[in-house]
Parts: C-alpha cells; structure tokens; sequence
C-alpha cells in the first residue's frame, strides 16, 4: 500500500528530488494532491491512445513512474497486435510499477523497461505519451529527444505530452505559481511543504513556456498541434505526425 505525502511536513537541509524508494512510496497521493486535474488528463490520454492506436504498432509511456499512463492506455486499445512499452529511469519505480500492473488483466502486452528516454530506439510507434516528463530532461537534451520521438512515430501517429510550464512573462508566471501553491494548500499541504518541494525540484525540473513547447513541435514537423487541457502551469498537448 502507498501512503500520504509527508515528505517535506518537517524542517530539513532540502536536497535535490529524486525518484527514490522514499517518494515511490507516497506518489500517488503526492501527484494526486500536486498535479491539478490529475486524474482527468490520466484518463484523457487513454482516450486519445484509443483514438490514435493503429493496429501493429507500439504505444510509448516515457517516464511511465507507477504505470498510470500505461493502464489507462491499456484500458482503450481497440486494436489488434499492439503492444506498450513503459519507460522510467527510476529502479524504484520501475519495481514497483511492474507489481502494479501486474495486478490487472489484460490481453495488450506490455514491457516495463528500466531506461533512459535520452537513450532509447523508438520506432513503430502509433502514440508516444510523456505524462509530465520531458521537464526532468536537461532543456538542451529536449530537442533531440523529441526529434527521436518524431522520427519513431508512423505517419498518422501522436505525441502526448503534459508539462508543467512557466507563464510567458513574470508577471504571468507569479500569477500560475500562486493559483498552484493556493491548489496545494487547498489540498492539505503546509506553507513548510510547499517552499521545500519548490526548493527540492527548482535544480530538477526546469519547466518551459507554452510558446517554447508549440513553437518546437513545430520545428520539428508536427502539424497538428492541441492544447487540450490546462489548469494553471500544467498543460496537456496531443500533436500528429
Ligand atoms: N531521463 C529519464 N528517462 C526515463 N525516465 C525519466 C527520466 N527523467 C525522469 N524520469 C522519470 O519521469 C517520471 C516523472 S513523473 C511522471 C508521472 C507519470 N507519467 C504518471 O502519469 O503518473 C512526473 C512528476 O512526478 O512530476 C519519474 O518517474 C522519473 O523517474
Ligand atoms: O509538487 C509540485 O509542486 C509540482 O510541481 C509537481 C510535481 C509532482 C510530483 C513530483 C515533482 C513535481
């Protein structure tokens, strides 16, 4: 069982975040309680990799943590001879998530992966989804990544990508920062908590602008692109090949 997100209720010297055992433990309940609209986007991705699988083609959860993305996913494939590839570079996770999935059934076969995304083949892919992970990738590694995505999608195919972002002026940006501390107030976290995860991930997680994301997909040569979903800094975008 995991538990509640208590990790920065106490006074501590504040280290970097990291996706150890520690935050394995509780991470359900602490993106749940961090991430507006969560559960919502979760859902959504499974209903757009219901849409956009093909048949004889591979779905991609990059930075798949416990496997949400991958069992939503799994849920909605109509297709026949599709397969999931789930990817994290966390050993913690990765345990943890196959423990998980393998806790419900289903004929779509999927592979949990221990690996880094800055280093993987991708190819035949009808859906790649990045719930929330291109943010922990150094920002002059995103480029490539996404070109390789591009490069293993099959015509037709898509990119899920949630971020969180930064507003596009300071002005803008306080004012999303404000209304996601209010949300994590809201939601039972303490002034304390707040400014030491804000600390922990500042080193981590370097968000980019809404612009900066629209304007690589389409350097890249996605043509179709979405924002479907946005609760202050978080944003979900789907963009075809
Ligand atoms: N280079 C990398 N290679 C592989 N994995 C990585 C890398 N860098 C970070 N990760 C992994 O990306 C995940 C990001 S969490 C995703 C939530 C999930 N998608 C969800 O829908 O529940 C988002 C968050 O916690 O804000 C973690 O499990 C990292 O280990
Ligand atoms: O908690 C936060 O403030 C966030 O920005 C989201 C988040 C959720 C889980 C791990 C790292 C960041």
């Amino acid at each position: 069982m995991t538990g509640k997100d208590g990790i920065y209720a106490t006074e501590q010297r504040v280290k970097d975040f990291s996706f150890d055992a520690n935050v394995v433990e509780v991470f359900p309940d602490m993106i749940q309680r961090s991430v507006p609209g969560y559960a919502t986007i979760v859902s959504t991705m499974g209903k757009l990799a219901g849409q956009f699988a093909q048949s004889n083609s591979k779905l991609y959860d990059l930075g798949c943590s416990l496997g949400a993305v991958t069992l939503s996913m799994r849920r909605n494939i109509a297709k026949e001879n599709c397969q999931i590839i789930a990817v994290d570079n966390s050993q913690a996770m990765v345990e943890r998530c196959k423990m998980h999935l393998g806790g419900f059934k289903s004929d779509v076969p999927v592979d949990v992966q221990l690996g880094d995304i800055t280093d993987l083949t991708i190819n035949d892919a009808s859906v790649v989804a990045m719930n929330f992970t291109l943010q922990f990738i150094p920002q002059d590694q995103r480029l490539a990544v996404l070109t390789n995505i591009y490069n293993g999608l099959k015509p037709g195919g898509v990119i899920l990508l949630s971020e969180k972002i930064i507003g596009e002026s300071d002005q803008q940006d306080n004012l999303l920062i404000d209304l996601h501390h209010d949300f994590k107030r809201h939601n039972g976290y303490s002034e304390l908590e707040i400014s030491q995860k804000r600390t922990a991930i500042e080193n981590v997680m370097r968000p980019d602008s809404l612009s900066t994301h629209l304007a690589r997909l389409n350097e890249i040569g996605f043509t179709q692109t979405q924002v479907w979903y946005q609760c202050f800094n978080f944003c979900s975008m789907v963009a075809i090949k």
